[in-house]
């Protein structure tokens, strides 16, 4: 099976500083991938590789078999590459439902529905039903600016799934969240479609462990190990980089 995403001898230097160092990653369709290591691994700026918003300086990303190397984030998110950032990238004076409306219209048009007015509608469907999924339906009307830090985050996560991703690249979406709002989180998650597959950053292992089903753990811009959970687990070389303790 091709996988949904390939990275090769991925390469980000910052001055003497290599950020990443060849790293390689591959991710299938429907897959449920963490990446996880110490503070200043390389898990955001791999991230910010994938996803188009950092230029690396050696290495290729194919997409489904389609290098996309050169793409930027916009055109990558048009081939189905969703971002979650760190901290929660909403419009603060639009709306709710507007933030939702803004990200689902690129993707809203089908052979056929060129015409804007239906594409318009196409992207509200998308928005309400997505706003209804996160549980935000009832305050659709509120400016996003308004919002406390786990419904922006809220917000955020649909805006990512309104481009219809079949990749999401989430980045520590756990962080800042209460337990009942990382609870949410993780049931959203877990019954994510399996149409998305999903690269999750997270420096709560409980949260990966629930999540995942393969682990790539980073440690100074290199790839330390790659397996299941039980594997990373049981590595011995993992436990001793990993400090917070991996089992
Ligand atoms: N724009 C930049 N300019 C210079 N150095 C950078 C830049 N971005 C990242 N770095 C450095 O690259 C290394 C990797 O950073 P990165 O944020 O990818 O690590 P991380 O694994 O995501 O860390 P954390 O878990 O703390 O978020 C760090 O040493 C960081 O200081």
């Amino acid at each position: 099976m091709t996988p949904l995403l390939s990275a090769h001898g991925i390469t980000v230097r910052y001055g003497s500083l290599a950020a990443l160092d060849g790293v390689d990653l591959r991710i299938m369709p429907g897959q449920r991938h963490a990446l996880i290591g110490p503070n200043g691994a390389g898990k955001t700026t791999l991230l910010d590789v994938l996803g188009g918003r950092t230029r690396a300086g050696g290495g290729r990303v194919l997409l489904a078999g389609r290098d996309v190397t050169r793409l930027g984030p916009a055109a990558r998110a048009r081939r189905g590459i969703g971002r979650i950032h760190q901290r929660p990238a909403v419009w603060s004076t639009l709306t709710v439902r507007e933030n939702v409306l803004v990200a689902a219209l690129p993707r809203a048009v089908r052979p056929g529905r060129w015409h804007p007015s239906a594409r318009r509608r196409a992207a509200a469907r998308t928005a309400d039903a997505l706003l209804a999924r996160v549980g935000l339906a009832g305050i659709a009307g509120v400016p996003a600016g308004h919002l406390a830090h786990g419904q922006r985050r809220q917000v955020e996560i649909a805006m990512g799934l309104a481009g219809r991703p079949r990749l999401l690249l989430l980045d520590e979406p756990a962080a800042g969240l209460s337990a009942v709002e990382v609870g949410w989180l993780t049931e959203f998650l877990r019954t994510l479609p399996r149409a998305v597959a999903v690269l999750l950053v997270e420096h709560r292992l409980d949260l990966v462990y629930a999540l995942c089903d393969t682990v790539t753990v980073l440690r100074d811009g290199r790839t330390l190990a790659t397996g299941t959970p039980a594997q990373i687990r049981a590595s011995g070389p993992v436990r001793e980089a990993y400090a917070e303790g991996v089992a």
